[in-house]
């Protein structure tokens, strides 16, 4: 059984269940958190399920019962409480198992999302390693995936020459979940994966290690709004490029979730948890977006494709940009996650005429 829907989204609050950036107001704030005393007598799994999602709602922590049944379902050994048999989860925790489950949950109160407390969280079928800066998957980028394998088995079943032997180039692989998805379900693909963020970097190389998937991907540490050429000297063309880069709107990472970000007394905006690298697109969420697009016609192979997650105002944006600023490069659709919001953008290398501007996507 698999960890499922407890979302850090941006776009998708569990615990309210609105859509859009939710509005932090300052008594919202995460407050400084004293550990509740350890209760006195002996406690079942289930009492303690129940006793810290009380307290979990008093404090405002978001999606306070799933927080408390995984927590307590990780100390116990399992992903979900539900796998647990009835009789575990009635029988009386030891001490130990008792402090440790009031040391995480108090963790939890410091609002720090679930996947870092307990340092692990699923995405599709992998179990990944999960630890501070490193962006945490979001259920949305599941999608995203499903898309670039649908298309690359589409294209396996069509017969594709030989000498086109899948490869991929994923720009900002945060914790590597993408990428190990699409290793790990297509076993001749072979990758490149690369972030900004040495922290991210290792923990990519952790979990393919973890993985057994290692021998198939690449990992490089590269900043691709400064590392350009560094790039582009590494990799051989590749036919598949996807990103779940930073496109927030840099006006909307003040209405974040606490997990993802906090506010200091002074209401100064603090990053809590997350890498903001990993968030914040710049003005109009598009200033890695618009590298990565500018680097596209040289980094693919003849009609290969790149697949990018963004915000629902960029597809339109987008496909004018590249319109107006990008030669080898088709905007093919946009397609749609399952909310109904247009969040993914699938652009294809076309052939163009050689000529002096060959070699660079970008127009003068
Ligand atoms: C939204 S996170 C996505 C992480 C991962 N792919 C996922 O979906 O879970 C964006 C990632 O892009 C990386 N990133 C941001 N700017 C970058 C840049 N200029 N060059 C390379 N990576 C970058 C961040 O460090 C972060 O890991």
């Amino acid at each position: 059984m698999w960890r499922r829907s407890l979302s850090t989204s941006y776009y998708r609050c569990f615990g309210c269940r609105s859509s859009g950036p939710k509005v932090l107001w300052k008594s919202q704030a995460v407050r400084t958190c004293s550990a509740p005393a350890l209760p006195a007598g002996r406690i079942t799994p289930l009492q303690a399920v129940k006793l810290w999602k009380r307290r979990f709602e008093e404090r405002g922590v978001t999606e306070p019962e799933q927080s408390s049944q995984y927590i307590i379902a990780h100390l116990l050994g399992a992903k979900t409480i539900e796998s647990l048999e009835q009789e575990r989860l009635t029988e009386f925790l030891s001490r130990e198992q008792t402090e440790q489950i009031w040391k995480l949950c108090t963790t939890r109160l410091s609002r720090m999302p679930v996947q870092y407390v307990i340092e692990e969280w699923d995405f599709r079928d992998l179990t990944l390693k999960m630890r501070p800066p490193v962006f945490i998957p979001r259920p949305e980028t599941e999608e995203l995936v499903e898309l670039v394998l649908n298309d690359l088995q589409m294209k396996t079943e069509m017969g594709v020459p030989a000498e086109t032997e899948p490869t991929c180039l994923e720009v900002g692989c945060g914790s590597g979940a993408i990428s190990l998805s699409l290793l790990k379900s297509l076993p001749q693909l072979k990758g490149v994966a690369l972030d900004q963020s040495q922290d991210a970097v290792d923990l990519t190389r952790e979990n393919a290690l973890r993985l057994g998937l290692e021998d198939r991907l690449e990992i490089h540490h590269i900043d691709v709004m400064k590392d350009a050429e560094t790039l582009l000297s590494l990799i051989r063309p590749v036919t598949t490029l996807v990103s779940n880069p930073p496109y927030l709107f840099s006006e909307d990472m003040a209405s974040l979730e606490p997990e993802i970000l906090s506010v200091c007394f002074c209401c100064v905006l603090l990053p809590r948890f997350e890498d903001p690298a990993a968030l914040d697109g710049g003005e109009d969420g598009l200033k890695v977006i618009k590298q990565i697009l500018t680097l596209a016609p040289q980094i693919l192979s003849s009609y290969g494709r790149a697949y990018l997650e963004v915000d629902p105002r960029h597809p339109p944006l987008i496909r004018q940009w590249v319109e107006g600023n990008v030669d080898g490069l088709q905007f093919k659709e946009a397609r749609h996650d399952i909310t109904g919001r247009p969040r993914f953008c699938i652009l294809q290398k076309e052939e163009v005429k050689q000529g002096p501007q060959a070699g660079s996507g970008l127009r003068n």
